[in-house]
């Protein structure tokens, strides 16, 4: 593939941005592919390469690069009728009854601009509600670009895990370990009455992805109630993937306290939101006194886009083909590993799949998980699928970035460039894409 015009943005890029790019993971090296439109389920770059995008803006096009007709229209609709004024809209009104509609936790929702400013606002809320500081978070979980997560360490020696972060911060969060049940009592047993909240994603998707084990998030829900602690589940990835319209509190059935949202609920555009019981989401100004305000927060475009995506899945058969075929992304990946990589392992539910480059050999080889990492404690695969982001942690990245990744690239497939971040299937995809999605991992492994 020529990536000639690539080559000389990225070049331009570099001298006027840092890194070249607007947010780290799309620095891939040694330059990234610059995108100039995508198309379905594909995306077309600078030089005119075409390939299958997996990427899929790092989750919220839950339909690829061509939304429904009404979501298209609803866009140009509210984009030439202002497009914002500083004043409420309907559209804020009719998105934030869906939300509340379909998601077990919420009955009010806040409207924000991105995943980071929801989790900020989140955490910020449940100090304020419960008037403790300390929050609970998961090691190798992610929460976007704030403070109070950028965290790493253990609940005992908590430390910023990026510079610019004063240490003082970093005492107030206590990671512990994805699915140790006893990790998090011996935690509330300890702090119980300083934690303000958990957080933590449903389902690890920042750190390839790790499924629950049976019974962690019940621990969680009632370690929370135990100790008058917020249970929050961060959804930015999951809401409105997994689990369908009910999200993965739904799937799980474990319902927070608060849920925070991004990617899928703003269609596309720059989007967050903050959900939960009411008594709780009207802590925030002007109806309680936990500062929270933005300008361009319910921007009337991004609630018709996400509004209208949320309607059409509502009203097709969008969950059940994306979630098809991507269980049928994990089952033929996984055949393929079963046979040329077994010590690799594939992880993932409903439309979210990534294959974790594990070192070890598994410790059962006579049988691959039919579909996938579900932790389903019958699986003969249960012992070697990640259950914390430190499993993961451990997989071959190296072999993942220089190798694999421009394996797929150069075969037309765009994987996300890290070993840690998850893929998406949208309802753009085809049979076709699969296959030869699935003809690619074969050459490429
Ligand atoms: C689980 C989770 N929370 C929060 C964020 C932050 O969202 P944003 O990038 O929109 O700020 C992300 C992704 O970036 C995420 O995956
Ligand atoms: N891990 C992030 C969200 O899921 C990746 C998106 C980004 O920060 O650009």
């Amino acid at each position: 593939m020529n990536h000639e015009r690539s080559r000389d943005l990225y070049d331009r890029a570099l001298s006027v941005m840092p890194g070249g790019v607007n947010s780290s993971v799309r620095a891939t090296r040694p330059y990234p592919f610059f995108v100039e439109r995508g198309d379905g389920a594909h995306v077309v770059d600078a030089d005119g390469n075409r390939y299958v995008d997996y990427v899929m803006g790092y989750g919220p096009l839950l339909y690829g690069h061509d939304a429904p007709e009404p979501v298209q229209a609803a866009v140009q609709k509210h984009s030439s009728a202002g497009p914002m004024y500083g004043a409420p809209t309907e559209i804020e009104v009719d998105h934030a009854e869906f939300v509340a509609r379909h998601v077990p936790s919420v009955e009010m929702i806040r409207f924000v601009n991105s995943g980071t400013e929801a989790t900020v606002s989140a955490v910020r809320l449940a100090r304020g509600y419960t008037g403790r500081d300390k929050i609970v978070v998961m090691q190798g979980g992610y929460h976007g670009a704030q403070e109070s997560t950028l965290v790493e360490g253990d609940a005992d020696h908590p430390r910023p895990s990026t510079s610019g972060i004063p240490t003082e911060f970093a005492k107030h969060t206590l990671p512990v370990p994805f699915n140790d049940a006893e990790a998090v009592q011996e935690v509330f047993e300890e702090h119980g009455d300083e934690i303000a909240a958990v957080l933590v994603e449903p389902i690890l998707a920042n750190k390839g992805i790790v499924m629950p084990v049976d019974g962690y998030h019940e621990t969680l829900r009632d370690l929370c109630d135990d100790h008058g602690s917020l249970l929050v589940f961060d959804e930015v990835i999951t809401g409105f993937r997994v689990g369908g319209l009910g999200c993965a509190q739904s799937k799980f059935g474990v319902t927070p306290d608060v849920t925070t949202f991004g990617k899928i609920v703003g269609g596309g555009f720059p989007v967050g939101a903050i959900g939960g019981k009411s008594e709780i989401i009207e802590q925030f100004t002007p109806a309680g006194d936990v500062f929270q305000s933005g300008t361009f927060s319910g921007h009337p475009v991004t609630m018709a886009a996400g509004h209208e995506y949320l309607k059409y899945a509502a009203e097709n058969d969008v969950y059940e083909h994306v979630d098809r075929l991507g269980e049928k992304l994990r089952r033929g990946i996984t055949e393929i590993c079963a046979d040329q990589a077994p010590e690799y392992t594939v992880v993932g539910t409903d439309s979210l799949f990534k294959t974790v480059f594990t070192r070890d050999a598994p410790s059962t080889l006579d049988g691959q998980c039919e579909t996938g990492c579900q932790q389903r404690p019958d699986c003969p695969r249960y012992d070697h699928c990640p259950k914390t982001g430190g499993d993961v942690a451990d997989a071959e990245t190296e072999r993942w970035e220089r190798i694999f990744w421009h394996e797929m690239k150069e075969q037309g497939v765009f994987l996300t460039a890290n070993q840690f971040e998850s893929q998406f299937v949208s309802y753009a995809h085809t049979e076709e894409d699969i296959e030869q999605t699935l003809e690619a991992y074969k050459n490429a492994l």
